[in-house]
C-alpha cells in the first residue's frame, strides 16, 4: 500500500491538546484559551505555569499557594553545581545544562514515578532548579561563586537575583517575566514533541527534559537566539546590515537565524511583543544599536523574502536577542534561559501525555537493499 510521507512530521496531528493553540496564518498564540499577549501583558510568569498545568488562572489564595509551594525548590545539591565545574568555560552552556539537570535525578528519591502527583512534584522542582543552575553556570563562568536563592523570590527575580547577587529593580524582574511567559509554551514544536515521546515510553520526568533541553540546544530551534546575537555581533552597525544579509541570502541554503518558521506564515505575535520590548529598552538605557540593526534586518529581509516569494518572518529567537544583550546576558546564556522558560511548558505537555499515554512509534519507509547473501568474515 503506497503511504504518504511527511517529511519533518510537517502537518502530522499527533494526537489531542487542551494545552495551546497556534494560528499561523492569523498569528496568534492561545495558552489554555487565553491570548499571549494579554498574557504577556497581565500574567506574571508563576500565573501562566498554573495556568499550563491547571488549565485555569489561579485565584489570588491559589496563587499564594503556588507560590510557597515552588519557594523552598530552587536550592541545587552542592554535587549538581559540581556538574556545570566540569565543562570547559568554551563548551555551549546548554551542554552543561542539560547534564545537571540529568544529575538532579541523583538526589532524587522518587526519581521514577511517573503517576501525576509525582510528575508535578517534579515539574516545581525542576521549573525553579532550572532557573539557579542557569544563574549558577553564568556565575562560575565569570569566576565567581554560585548564589545561594532568595528564600522569598519568583522564578524571574530569583534568576536576576542568583546572578548579580542584587535584588534586581521591578523594571528587570518585569521584562523577565514577560520574556519566560512568551517563552513558556508553543505545542508540539521539536522539544516538546522529543519530551512527550520520551515520556511515551513511561520512563520518567528526568530523562524526558533532559532530551527536550538537548533538543532545544539545536540552531534551527531555541539555538537560534544565540546565533541571532553571534550574527549581529558581526555586523558593523545599521549601515552594514544590508550587504550582511544579501551576501548571506547569496550562498546556497542560506538561512538567517531568527526568521522563518514550521506554523507561522505571518508574524510570530511573541516577536512583535518583544519587538516592542527591545525598542523600550533601547530608549531606556541609550542604547538602541542593537534595537535598530534589528529593525534594519528585519526590513531588508522583508523586501527579499517578499521577492522571493516567501513568507518568512522574524520569530521569536530575533528580537529576544536584543532585549537580552540589554538585559546584560552574554549570547551563549540566551538558550539556557529559553530553557527556564521552557520546562513549565514541557511539563504541561508531560503531564498531559502520562495521564492518557500511548506510545510513540512512527514508521520510516524502508528504501534500502534486500536479499543480500551473507559472506562470512573470513571471505570479505
Ligand atoms: C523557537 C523556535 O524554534 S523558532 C525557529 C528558530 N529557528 C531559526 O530561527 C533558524 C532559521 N530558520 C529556519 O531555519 C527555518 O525557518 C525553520 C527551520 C525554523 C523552519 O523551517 P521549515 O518550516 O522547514 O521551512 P523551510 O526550511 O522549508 O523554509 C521555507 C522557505 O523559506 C526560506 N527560509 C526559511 N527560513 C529562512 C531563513 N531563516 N532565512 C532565509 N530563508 C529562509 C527557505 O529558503 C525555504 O525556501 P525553499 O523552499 O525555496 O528552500
Ligand atoms: O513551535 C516551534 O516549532 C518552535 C517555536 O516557536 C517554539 O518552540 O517556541
Amino acid at each position: 500500500m503506497e503511504q504518504t510521507i511527511h517529511r519533518g512530521l510537517d502537518g502530522v496531528l499527533i494526537d489531542t491538546s487542551k494545552i495551546c493553540s497556534i494560528d499561523g496564518l492569523k498569528g496568534e498564540l492561545i495558552y489554555r484559551g487565553y491570548d499571549i499577549r494579554e498574557l504577556a501583558d497581565k500574567a506574571s510568569f508563576e500565573e501562566v505555569i498554573y495556568l499550563l498545568w491547571n488549565g485555569e488562572l489561579p485565584t489570588e489564595a491559589e496563587l499564594h499557594s503556588f507560590q510557597d509551594e515552588l519557594k523552598p525548590h530552587f536550592a541545587v545539591p552542592e554535587e549538581v553545581l559540581g556538574v556545570l565545574r566540569l565543562f570547559p568555560p568554551d563548551a555551549s552552556p546548554m551542554h552543561a545544562l542539560r547534564t545537571a539537570v540529568s544529575a538532579l535525578a541523583a538526589a532524587d528519591k522518587d526519581r521514577d514515578g511517573v503517576d501525576l502527583a509525582n510528575v508535578r512534584r517534579i515539574g516545581l522542582k525542576l521549573t525553579a532548579q532550572a532557573a539557579t543552575l542557569t544563574a549558577a553556570l553564568q556565575r562560575l563562568r565569570e569566576g565567581k561563586d554560585p548564589v545561594d536563592p532568595h528564600p522569598e523570590l519568583g522564578v524571574a527575580a530569583n534568576f536576576l537575583y542568583m546572578l548579580s547577587g542584587e535584588e534586581p529593580t521591578e523594571a528587570a524582574v518585569r521584562v523577565m517575566d514577560v520574556a519566560l511567559v512568551l517563552h513558556a509554551e508553543h505545542g508540539s514544536n521539536a522539544s516538546t514533541f522529543v519530551a512527550r515521546a520520551t515520556a511515551s515510553t513511561l520512563t520518567d520526568v528526568y530523562s524526558a527534559i533532559t532530551a527536550a533541553i538537548g533538543s532545544l540546544k539545536g540552531p534551527l530551534h531555541g539555538g537560534a537566539n544565540t546565533a541571532v546575537m553571534q550574527m549581529l555581533e558581526q555586523i558593523n552597525g545599521v549601515e552594514d546590515v544590508e550587504r550582511f544579509v544579501l551576501d548571506k541570502l547569496s550562498q546556497e541554503k542560506a538561512r538567517i537565524p531568527g526568521f522563518g518558521h514550521r506554523v507561522y506564515r505571518v508574524l510570530d505575535p511573541r516577536a512583535a511583543i518583544l519587538e516592542g520590548v527591545a525598542e523600550k529598552l533601547a530608549a531606556e538605557s541609550g542604547d538602541a544599536k542593537w534595537f535598530e540593526m534589528s529593525q534594519e534586518m528585519e526590513r531588508v529581509m522583508d523586501r527579499e523574502m517578499e521577492r522571493r516569494g516567501k513568507q518568512v518572518k522574524p520569530n521569536v529567537d530575533f528580537f529576544s536577542a536584543s532585549v537580552y544583550r540589554m538585559l546584560g546576558f552574554p549570547a551563549d546564556m540566551y538558550t539556557p534561559i529559553f530553557a527556564v522558560a521552557r520546562v513549565p511548558g514541557w511539563m504541561a505537555h508531560l503531564l498531559e501525555q502520562y495521564a492518557d499515554n500511548r506510545l510513540m512509534r512512527p514508521k520510516l519507509k524502508y528504501e534500502g537493499p534486500r536479499g543480500k547473501t551473507f559472506v562470512p568474515l573470513s571471505e570479505r
